[in-house]
């Protein structure tokens, strides 16, 4: 089913961990099996098999042009017409964040948040999501109002008012400056822990998937070049050796091999 990107669902009963809701015969959140895509002739994904768990994160890494926008569109059923094969099975509620907000500019924010928003208390629970993300007190605000941060503030509470079960994130901090967007990452793990969805998150930043998710995947050649667990126990703190083993694995996956102690572009 195509991702819902606008709108979202606040219940404010805390949400049990979806890990620990799912039994042994519950399937992943995605299942993904011999996709491939191409353009023009050209193979970008060439059989990708990934599986991520309920309640997952798994960060995208891959040089440029390496097709990680391809895959995820592939995921959102945004893709129609591309030329593939594969299967896929993906749940029903699937939300999606990019780059920039995509917010409606002749709609007020808390209206871009319930556009669509089905169920009963919608502008309650657009209220509320509004204010989980940091936005109380900004609901008739204009999206040209906010800043950069406050509209993927914004678009983060449209997505997850909808409690999806999984969320689709292509760069979604790509724009912001290095300060907002550390703010926005640990918005995201906040939000992440309270809504459960299974997350497939795009990023270029080695340092921000060691940081965010669970297990990293490299896409390479059109394939899987490497599933990484992040198994960092304590504060995933980027200056420790622990963390920098991990970012000098992942970028040397990335074929960078003078192994920075800072973050490098992948
Ligand atoms: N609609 C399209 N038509 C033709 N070629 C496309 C299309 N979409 C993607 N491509 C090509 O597929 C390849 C993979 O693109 P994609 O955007 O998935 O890569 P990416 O890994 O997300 O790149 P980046 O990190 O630079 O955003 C690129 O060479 C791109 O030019």
């Amino acid at each position: 089913m195509a991702p819902d990107t606008g709108g979202l669902t606040l219940d404010t009963a805390p949400k049990p961990s979806p890990a620990a809701d799912a039994s042994p015969g519950d399937g992943p959140a995605v299942r993904v099996r011999g996709l491939t895509r191409g353009f023009g002739g050209r193979v970008v994904l060439d059989g990708i098999d990934l599986d991520i768990r309920r309640g997952e994160f798994v960060a995208l890494l891959g040089r440029s042009g390496s097709g990680k926008s391809t895959l995820l569109r592939a995921v959102a059923g945004l893709d129609h017409g591309v030329a593939g094969r594969g299967s896929m099975d993906t749940p029903e509620h699937v939300s999606m964040v990019f780059q920039d907000s995509r917010l409606l500019p002749w709609q007020r924010v808390l209206a871009n948040v319930v556009l669509s928003l089905p169920g009963p208390n919608a502008r309650e629970r657009g209220r509320a999501a509004l204010a989980e993300a940091g936005l109380e007190g900004r609901e008739r605000a204009w999206p040209h109002e906010l800043s950069g941060g406050e509209q993927q503030r914004a678009a983060l509470a449209r997505s997850l008012v909808r409690e999806p079960e999984l969320l689709l994130a292509d760069e979604p901090f790509g724009a912001l400056d290095a300060l907002t967007r550390m703010r926005m990452q640990a918005l995201l793990l906040r939000l992440v822990e309270a809504h459960r969805p299974a997350v497939l998150l795009v990023t270029h930043s080695v340092d921000e998937a060691i940081t965010l998710a669970d297990r990293v995947v490299v896409l390479a050649d059109g394939t899987v070049g490497a599933d990484v667990p992040v198994d960092l126990s304590g504060p995933r703190e980027s200056a420790s050796p622990a963390f920098a083993d991990l970012r000098r694995r992942l970028l040397s996956e990335l074929g960078v091999t003078d192994a920075p102690d800072e973050e490098a572009p992948a």
